[in-house]
């Protein structure tokens, strides 16, 4: 039977010491029971002497109905020249009500020396005394020896007198944190055998990634004994971040063979749902996602090389190094200019469009063709749907343009007033009527510069016969000069990313539209977004010879 690692999480304490991370108490309490629902065996809630919103954090959470996680309250040891039952710190920790306490105490005679300015047999008087008082009040002791990598190194005598303190003192566990990330792979492993075999309790490791080594560094300690693993989901935390336990979970799963989170099936050890939990996290600590993230990201399996598609459609371990189904993430087939036909068949068996070898073929020159042209397809998904569609002479336009003109109205008084330019855009398009008839509209909006006037104008244009229309609304949209060294007259290119939550399924895309004039790349990108938008809520497509419209038209 495979060893069981004990995963202790500590995104909402050490992953909100991260940059740019803050999680409300409500964020919280939402993150506290997915993590409980994925099977994590700790989950380290806040540090309650630091804020009120910890405080109230640890009020709350005893409403929750866990069903597997211990939640922990994590602090500090007695302050200097305290005794442990006046210190504040503790007191936080014994109020907080959790079953399990979290307590850092230092192990670098470097910390103690210089920075506590207090003598070594002080520092082991307060780690003792801190856990014997926890434990004296019922509570289960987690002991972190913080700085216990660079304090071996230092002094490794001082360093393992720490944690026998600890130890000794009644802590169920001993927590080896390389706080600094600056240490290596082989010296983690021998500084736990150490560990190990200078005290009684069980080691665990707490890794920050300081030197990019946090995961490698926590492998290596588990496999020299350690039985449980600290870091945090997606691996935030203060500077570089903590260990991730995404990966953590799914390389101590899927290559060590190890028992994690929920019971083991299929051979997965309840890796599956951890796409979706670091998708969660990122959502609600309102961070962006990181798409290269190993195992879990939008590209960890994302293939463009027109070689490895050829290879993957054959066999997917050929390029993959695991299923990514284990963990919940999905295979994608990107498209661009270093595609092969294999792309170009993957990508349109998905559409459900049949991909005869010529059909392929027309596909793969228009999309490097373009591409040349400074079209990127890989993003724009939605935009590459329409093009497949165009050269099958499967597109049916569900709208034409005559014209459009934007004015733009800026004078001296503008300025002199505080006032912003007045936008107008006006647009006239035909539009194809089931009867066979056209009706043109002629419409004339203002908006919040050219394009946010283009979209106006073009959305009362078709409200009217499209309705379905109001469900869409445009969530993004990035400019990016192609060919700076042009200058002012150089190619843009224009990315839109859209939401529809109308009939269907609600769903996300993107669009692209290049040209030396930013309008008009507006105009084409904001186009195929609601030609994409009006085919998914529409009837069945038109087979080729029912299409009216000519295969392949330019895009620009
Ligand atoms: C490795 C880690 O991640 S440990 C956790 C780090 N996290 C945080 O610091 C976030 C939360 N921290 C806080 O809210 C505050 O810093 C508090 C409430 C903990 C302390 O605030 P303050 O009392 O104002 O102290 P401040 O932060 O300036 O200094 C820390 C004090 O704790 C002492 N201290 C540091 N580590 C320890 C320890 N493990 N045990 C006991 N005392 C300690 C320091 O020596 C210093 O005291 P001194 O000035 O008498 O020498
Ligand atoms: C305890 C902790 O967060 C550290 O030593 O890094």
């Amino acid at each position: 039977m495979s060893r069981r690692v004990q995963l202790y999480d500590t995104t909402l304490r050490d992953g909100s010491q991260g940059e740019g991370v803050t999680f409300s108490v409500q964020d919280k309490l939402l993150i506290t029971q997915r993590l409980d629902e994925a099977g994590f065996d700790f989950i380290e809630g806040g540090f309650p002497l630091s804020n009120p919103k910890d405080a109230e954090y640890f009020q709350r959470v005893r409403d929750l109905d866990l069903k597997h996680a211990t939640v922990c309250a994590f602090g500090l040891t007695r302050r200097k020249n305290t005794a442990a039952e006046d210190d504040v710190t503790l007191k936080a920790l014994v109020d907080a009500g959790t079953p399990a306490v979290t307590v850092v105490g230092k192990t670098w005679d470097l910390h103690v020396n210089e920075i506590m300015r207090i003598d070594r047999a002080e520092n082991l008087a307060m780690i003792a005394d801190s856990v014997a008082f926890l434990k004296a009040e019922g509570k289960r002791v987690i002991y972190d020896a913080e700085h216990f990598f660079d304090g071996y190194r230092a002094n490794p005598d001082f360093a393992l007198e720490t944690l026998r303190a600890a130890a000794d003192a009644g802590a169920e566990i001993v927590v080896l944190c390389d706080t600094n990330g600056g240490s290596l792979p082989d010296f983690v492993a021998r500084a736990v055998h150490a560990a190990r075999e200078a005290i009684r309790c069980p080691v665990g490791i707490h890794c920050h990634n300081d030197s990019d080594l946090a995961t490698a560094n926590t492998l290596a300690a588990v496999q020299a004994g350690a039985i449980q693993v600290q870091g945090t989901i997606n691996g935030i935390g203060e500077r570089c971040g903590n260990a991730d336990l995404i990966a953590a979970a799914a390389n101590l799963a899927l290559k060590l063979d190890f028992d994690v989170l929920l019971p083991a099936q299929d051979g997965a050890g309840g890796v599956q749902h951890l796409t979706e939990l670091s998708r969660f996290v990122y959502e609600t600590a309102n961070l962006a996602l990181r798409r290269g993230q190993p195992f879990v990201g939008s590209s960890a399996f994302a293939h463009k090389g027109g070689m490895h598609v050829h290879a993957v459609n054959r066999l997917a371990s050929s390029y993959e190094h695991i299923d990514p189904a284990k963990v919940g993430n999905e295979r994608r087939i990107l498209v661009s200019e270093l595609s092969g036909r294999s792309n170009i068949v993957a990508a349109a068996t998905k559409l459900k469009i049949d991909a005869d070898d010529a059909l392929m073929r027309t596909v793969l020159a228009k999309v490097v063709e373009l591409e040349h042209a400074g079209y990127q397809f890989e993003a724009a998904e939605a935009s590459f749907e329409l093009l497949v569609k165009k050269c099958a002479g499967t597109f049916q336009s569900h709208f034409n343009r005559d014209h459009y003109r934007v004015n733009i109205e800026s004078g001296q008084e503008t300025r002199v007033a505080g006032e912003e330019p007045v936008t107008e855009a006006s647009i006239k398009l035909r539009i194809p009527m089931p009867d066979g008839s056209e009706e043109v509209r002629h419409e004339v909006a203002e908006g919040d510069g050219p394009i946010n006037a283009l979209d106006a104008a073009l959305r009362k244009a078709l409200l009217p016969v499209y309705p379905q229309l109001a469900e869409v609304t445009l969530t993004d949209y990035k400019v990016r000069v192609i060919n700076p060294t042009e200058g002012t007259a150089a190619k843009v290119r224009v990315m839109i990313e859209s939401h529809g939550s109308g009939p269907g399924e609600p769903a996300d895309w993107s669009t692209v539209g290049v040209s030396e004039n930013v309008v008009e790349a507006s105009w084409l990108a904001l186009c195929d977004s609601i030609e994409y938008a009006l085919a998914r809520t529409a009837a069945p497509e038109a087979t080729a010879e029912e299409s009216v419209q000519p295969p392949v038209p330019s895009p620009s």
